[in-house]
């Protein structure tokens, strides 16, 4: 795919659908949706129940806040109206009368409509053609074709909206819409074509969607999240992309922490959730220097190896990338890891800070150590290696068993089947990582390992950090173990990736700003200033030179909390 990039650069604006099913109460959400940060709201008529176009329309637009679409979308065309046509196109033509900003016409209509309203004159509305495919986008040069006779309608605006069956799909609909010719409206629905909302400006695109506070649209953004996480406003052709490469990918935090911070650094950038199903497929597509760099999640860490150009020494003794740079240069895709320092730190700093000192060794607390490892995937395997490299014994559970075996031929460990760790008994002192979804969002209930046995563990951590409180967690805490959050691990490797996504540092520049705050008594004096007027601004905006203080208040709101400032701290440091 070229780099080019729409000419309507940073026009778009964000648009909430509304689906009242009053006039009352469309007129309330039309105030709403202005309030949450719209720029302008579409109106669907189909939702609204016994609709006296007359009386109706009038309310709607004599009361709106915001310029204003009218849309009454047919059964034929996937809406709710299943009346009389001849009834619903007058309710149309009444609508552009009344001063409607903007008519929405099904391409099937639209010629004769858009006809008509030419010889009458055209009272300043505009008119939106619109076509809604069943089922995934079709191919550039049929898109083509579509766009054509969409714009020979004398549209002033297009809308084509897509099922998406794979996120590789809306590289056809950013060249749509980098290339119409009238501004144009192209997304498809669901979390697959998620990015064709987020990246919209980039490409020129004229309106982004997004649902409002409460009233949640099934695969549509937020409008809080597009004016506050995204920022899509600031997004423009030059606006670097980079992405969570997963499946599932809808429950990451990369996006509150990855937007704010990247704008703090001010580096044109945007971070977006790509839900990916085929990964060759995937960075065939995506092949251009706009789409800058990945951070790789479940399960993909170690299938993501084959498609790097080169692989840093830690992550290919890791077998997992969780990182990918594109390289400016040449444009290849280099493969990091900035899990393996991200929770191997979190582990040994929360056993110092507990004030356990090992006996044989100072340099970490894990050496000599039992360390059991449950999952030996991406994650898994980062953890193992990091943990090996601190002088760990690593005993390594999975349900498949030659997966376990392979990680721990590589770790001098043992493998054991994941079944087994029900029985499991610990030594003393021994140390218990999740690397397994188990616990993860929405099954929340699950733990990985036999409750009785988890007071056998001097420190618990867990990979999973949606809730960042996991029933692991808070069993193990209540049996009287450390317990570490993934919320830390997240953290700390999302420091690494940013450094590497901006190109500012390598991943091993985390520990000079946190060592020098984790020795300095300036954080325990932070910690507990947060801890009692939990205003992770003022108090850290009064300590060091502000950073990305910003992302941080963002990410609380979500359920980051001062328990976990030692990683917030960290954050702020090196940014
Ligand atoms: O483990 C994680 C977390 C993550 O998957 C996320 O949920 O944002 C992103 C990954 O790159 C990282 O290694």
């Amino acid at each position: 795919m070229g780099s080019t990039a729409g000419a309507f650069k940073n026009s778009a604006m964000v648009c909430a659908p509304l689906m009242a099913r009053s006039v009352e109460q469309m007129v309330i959400d039309m105030h709403s949706a202005k309030a949450q940060g719209a720029d302008v709201v579409e109106v669907r008529l189909d939702y609204i129940h016994d609709f006296q176009p007359g009386q109706d329309l009038e309310t709607i637009i004599r009361n709106k806040p915001l310029p204003v679409i009218i849309v009454y979308r047919p059964k034929w065309e996937g809406g709710q109206y299943e009346g009389d046509e001849h009834k619903r196109l007058e309710a149309l033509r009444l609508a552009h009368d009344l001063g409607a900003d903007y008519i929405d016409f099904e391409l099937k209509v639209a010629s004769e409509l858009i006809g008509e309203l030419e010889n009458k004159h055209r009272n300043g509305g505009k008119v939106i053609v619109s076509s809604y495919l069943n089922g995934a986008t079709p191919s550039k040069e049929k898109l083509g074709d579509l766009v054509a006779s969409m714009q020979a309608t004398g549209a002033d605006m297009i809308k084509v909206v897509s099922n998406a069956d794979d996120i590789t799909e809306m590289e056809r609909i950013f060249y749509l819409l980098s290339h119409c010719e009238v501004p144009a409206v192209a997304y498809s629905v669901g979390e697959r074509g998620l990015i064709s909302q987020l990246l919209c400006p980039k490409f020129g695109g004229a309106l982004v969607y997004g649902s409002m506070e409460g009233n949640s649209i099934p695969g549509l953004p937020t409008l809080d999240s597009l004016k506050e996480a995204y920022k899509v406003n600031c997004i423009d052709s030059d606006t670097k992309v980079f992405g969570l490469v997963s499946k599932p990918v809808s429950h990451s935090k990369g996006p509150l922490l990855h937007n704010p911070t990247l704008r703090h650094a001010n580096f044109n950038g945007i971070y977006v959730p790509m839900f990916v199903d085929d990964l060759k497929k995937f960075f065939d597509v995506y092949a251009s220097p706009d789409f800058a760099g990945y951070s790789v999640g479940f399960p993909y860490k170690e299938a993501v190896v084959q498609f790097c150009d080169e692989v840093h020494p830690l992550a290919k003794s890791i077998g997992a990338v969780n990182t990918i740079i594109r390289r400016p240069g040449d444009g290849k895709l280099i493969g990091y890891n900035t899990d393996c320092e991200g929770s191997i730190t979190a582990i040994e700093d929360a056993l110092r800070d507990q004030k356990y000192v090992n006996g044989r060794s100072l340099n970490s607390p894990l050496a000599g150590k039992q360390f059991v490892v449950v999952g030996a995937g991406g994650a898994g395997r980062a953890i193992a290696v990091g943990a090996r490299s601190r002088g760990a014994r690593l005993i390594v559970f999975d349900i498949d068993l030659e997966r376990a075996k392979c990680l721990a031929r590589a770790v001098s460990g043992e493998a054991r089947h994941f079944e087994s760790l029900e029985h499991f008994h610990p030594e003393n002192g021994a140390i218990l990582a999740n690397a397994t979804p188990i616990g993860m969002h929405p099954s929340t209930e699950r733990i990985p390992a036999a409750e009785e046995t988890l007071g056998n563990y001097q420190l618990v951590f867990d990979a999973v950090y949606t809730p960042r409180k996991t029933r692991l967690l808070k069993d193990a805490a209540a049996a009287g173990a450390i317990t570490v959050s993934g919320v830390e691990m997240f953290l700390r490797q999302a420091i690494g990736q940013f450094n590497l996504f901006t190109g500012r540092e390598g991943i091993s520049s985390i520990s000079p700003f946190y060592q020098y705050f984790r020795s300095s008594s300036k954080l325990v004096q932070c910690i507990e200033n947060l801890i009692v007027c939990n205003n992770i601004v003022s108090v850290l905006s009064s300590m060091i030179e502000m950073t990305s203080v910003l992302s941080l208040s963002a990410y609380s709101s979500e359920g980051l909390h001062a328990e976990d400032c030692s990683s917030q701290i960290l954050i702020c440091c090196t940014i």
